[in-house]
């Protein structure tokens, strides 16, 4: 099981868009409309189905809300960072 990040870590490690909101990061991906964030949501949950770790998300128009947080660990792992990386991919 991944170790927790410190918040110096979780700090200097948040990637591009990503916040911190207690024992979560979270990022709201913008979209021209509801079926392309449709399409990222998918792709997304494939991301997440690979990595086998599963964030919360959020669909609504124009936009996915996407918090991460390792629940095994109870906060913020790599594996937070990580796939926040990997859904910036196929976003940015
Ligand atoms: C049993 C299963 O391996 C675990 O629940 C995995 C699946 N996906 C997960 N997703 C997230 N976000 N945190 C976890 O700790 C986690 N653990």
């Amino acid at each position: 099981m991944a170790d927790l990040l410190s918040d110096a870590e979780i700090s200097d490690r948040l990637p591009e868009e990503w916040t911190r909101d207690g024992d979560e990061i979270v990022r709201v991906f913008e979209f021209d409309g509801y079926l392309d964030a449709s399409g990222f949501l998918s792709a997304a949950a494939g991301l997440a189905e690979d990595a086998w770790h599963h964030p919360e998300m959020t669909i609504r128009w124009g936009e996915v809300e996407v918090r991460l947080t390792t629940h095994d660990a109870g906060g913020i792992t790599e594996n937070d960072i990580d796939l926040a990386e990997r859904l910036n991919g196929i976003h940015d």
